[in-house]
């Protein structure tokens, strides 16, 4: 806390807004420079993701907007910041891995595709940004860099080519052949690219393909850029 300010005031926090596509690395990446940086780390994908999960245990018809919408009236969500204790809730439900599943992640779009949905889902992740421990928070997903948070001191654009991040997906799911694995990843950026542009920098955002780096080398990038930005 500044000196000469009281306690609990509010205080603007450093923000990194990290956007990119399907595999590119936003949620792993930023978690591990949020460590580095000691610094809140928010994923916006695991709110999209908790509230399809949401929706489907309701058996909400997704195909009905004002149903899905209807829903966010009983999604009680929470997330943890904090990097080395990551958490997501619901009704006080631990949805941490419930949310990663495939039925879950081919859900997911026909809620990111409402306006409606978005807006509130907007207003929570500004909300999470303002009410985290610490100094500073990277937060990850879609339209961080563009609708979320414009304004945040330092934007990335995280990507890599498609085939990489194909393979770098492939090699963590164990209950999807390669191809399956693949072929949903394209289906989802296919989709999520009809709502939000997260294939190309905005003005004043910083590209960073990491199609030839490594994990090591991709943290440490954003870390810089973080850095370079304070000084
Ligand atoms: N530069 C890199 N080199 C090697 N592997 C990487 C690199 N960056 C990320 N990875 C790996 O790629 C995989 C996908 O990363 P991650 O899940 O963070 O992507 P994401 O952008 O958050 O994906 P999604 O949007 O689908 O949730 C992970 O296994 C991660 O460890
Ligand atoms: N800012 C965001 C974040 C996510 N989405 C949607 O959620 C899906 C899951 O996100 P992951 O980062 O966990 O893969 C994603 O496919 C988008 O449909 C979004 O629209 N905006």
């Amino acid at each position: 806390m500044p000196a000469g300010l009281p306690e609990g005031a509010f205080v603007a926090k450093f923000v990194v807004a990290v956007d990119g596509p399907a595999g590119s690395g936003k949620s792993s990446v930023s978690r591990a420079a949020a460590r580095a940086l000691g610094f809140g780390y928010q994923d916006t994908g695991a709110a999209y993701r908790a509230l399809a999960w949401h929706a489907l245990q309701q058996g909400v018809d997704l195909d009905d907007p004002a149903a899905v919408l209807a829903s966010w009236d009983t999604f009680d969500y929470a997330i943890g910041t904090d990097p080395d204790d990551s958490f997501v809730r619901v009704g006080g439900v631990d949805v941490t891995d419930a949310i990663r599943t495939p039925e879950v992640t081919a859900a997911v779009a026909h809620i990111a595709k409402l306006p409606d949905v978005r807006a509130k889902l907007v207003q929570l992740f500004r909300q999470v940004m303002r009410m985290a421990d610490g100094q500073g928070i990277i937060t990850e997903g879609r339209d961080i860099t563009t609708v979320v948070a414009p304004d945040a001191e330092v934007r990335i654009l995280l990507t890599a080519d498609e085939s990489v991040r194909m393979a770098r997906r492939s090699a963590e799911v164990t209950t999807q052949s390669a191809e399956e694995t693949s072929a949903a990843l394209a289906r989802r950026d296919a989709a999520d690219a009809k709502v939000v542009d997260f294939m190309n920098a905005a003005d004043g955002v910083t590209t960073l393909d990491s199609t030839d780096l490594d994990f090591d080398q991709t943290v440490q990038a954003v870390v810089d850029l973080a850095r370079s930005a304070t000084n």
